[in-house]
């Protein structure tokens, strides 16, 4: 019998913190090799949604079913244990995993200078590394345990433009290199636009999926030009100003005056799905797989 899909598939999820109902039928799926983006306003449940999908949750109603190999999940703050060096916080999952102190070692030092880290770094305590080299050091954490299903939450929000730019080359080589799923959390819409296949924009109260986009053009092939243009359409996309609690957009908006030649339209790469599949919410919770 072949082996079923690897794919995170999320089913009529619902969840509650105490009487406060913070997500409500949310459904979609993940394939391998696809890269998701989770948007929508502070507050919404996407940190909860994100964590259900990790379960470091437990699922209180609905189902997830996660058939990927190997999971791992990096947080927004590094995280880092403060008494261990940069080598040994790389290798931390390896060592839970019972690798030998040379082999984790050795594949902890790989990743860590592919992912631009110096040689002098990864002796150095968490103290003494600058934010983003920490960041470098917590992707590089998630990426040497070789995960097939990546969970990302607003990793890059604390780094400056050109180190974010050198993470998402980084992070978008290591995805296709692997095939790896990658469900990510960004505030950043032109973050979304320039990383994803996907986006699933979230409403709040309760936290709901109320659209998915679907950007054609593969990533490595964006210009910046392209994710400008990308993502100013998504901004003015009734779905994502509700999603938000932007006014509607004005008619017309971004477009030239009447006076000036319209210039042919570039069509777009970017394709609405609304509703987001709906999924009847199933009673009590499961979770299998992961
Ligand atoms: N452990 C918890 N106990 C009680 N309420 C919680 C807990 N975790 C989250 N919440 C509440 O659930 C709601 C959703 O929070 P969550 O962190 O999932 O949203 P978010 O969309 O990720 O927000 P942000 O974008 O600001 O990070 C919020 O109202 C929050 O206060």
């Amino acid at each position: 019998m072949s082996a079923p899909p690897r794919e995170l598939r999320v089913d009529g999820l619902s969840h509650a913190f105490g009487r406060d109902e913070v997500l409500a039928g949310i459904g979609f799926r993940l394939p391998a090799g696809e890269v998701a983006a989770l948007v929508g306003p502070s507050g919404c449940g996407k940190t909860t949604l994100l964590h259900l999908a990790a379960g470091l949750l437990t699922v209180q109603q609905g189902r997830v079913s996660n058939t990927f190999a190997t999971t791992a999940f990096m947080f927004q703050q590094p995280r880092l244990l403060p008494w261990q060096s940069a080598l040994d916080n790389i290798a931390l999952g390896l060592k839970a995993a019972g690798m030998k102190c040379d082999e984790r070692h050795y594949r902890a030092h790989d990743i860590a200078l592919r992912l631009g880290l110096a040689h002098r770094d990864l002796d150095k305590f968490p103290h003494q590394l600058s934010g983003g080299m920490q960041s470098r050091v917590a992707l590089a954490r998630a990426l040497v345990l070789a995960p097939d299903l990546l969970l990302l939450d607003e990793p890059f929000s604390a780094l400056d433009v050109g180190l974010k730019e050198e993470l998402y080359r980084l992070l978008l080589d290591h995805q296709a290199d692997r095939e790896m799923g990658v469900l990510m959390i960004t505030h950043d819409l032109m973050e979304a636009v320039r990383l994803s296949d996907a986006i699933l924009v979230m409403a709040p109260e309760p936290g709901r999926i109320v659209c998915r986009f679907e950007l054609s053009v593969p990533a490595a092939r964006r210009d910046d030009a392209w994710v400008y243009r990308h993502t100013a359409e998504l901004l003015q996309t009734a779905a994502v100003r509700e999603s938000f609690g932007l006014p509607p957009a004005m008619p017309g908006a971004g477009e030239r005056g009447a006076e000036a030649p319209a210039p042919a339209r570039p069509v777009s790469a970017l394709r609405l799905v609304v509703p987001a599949e709906p999924v009847p919410a199933a009673r009590g919770g499961s979770r299998c797989g992961g």
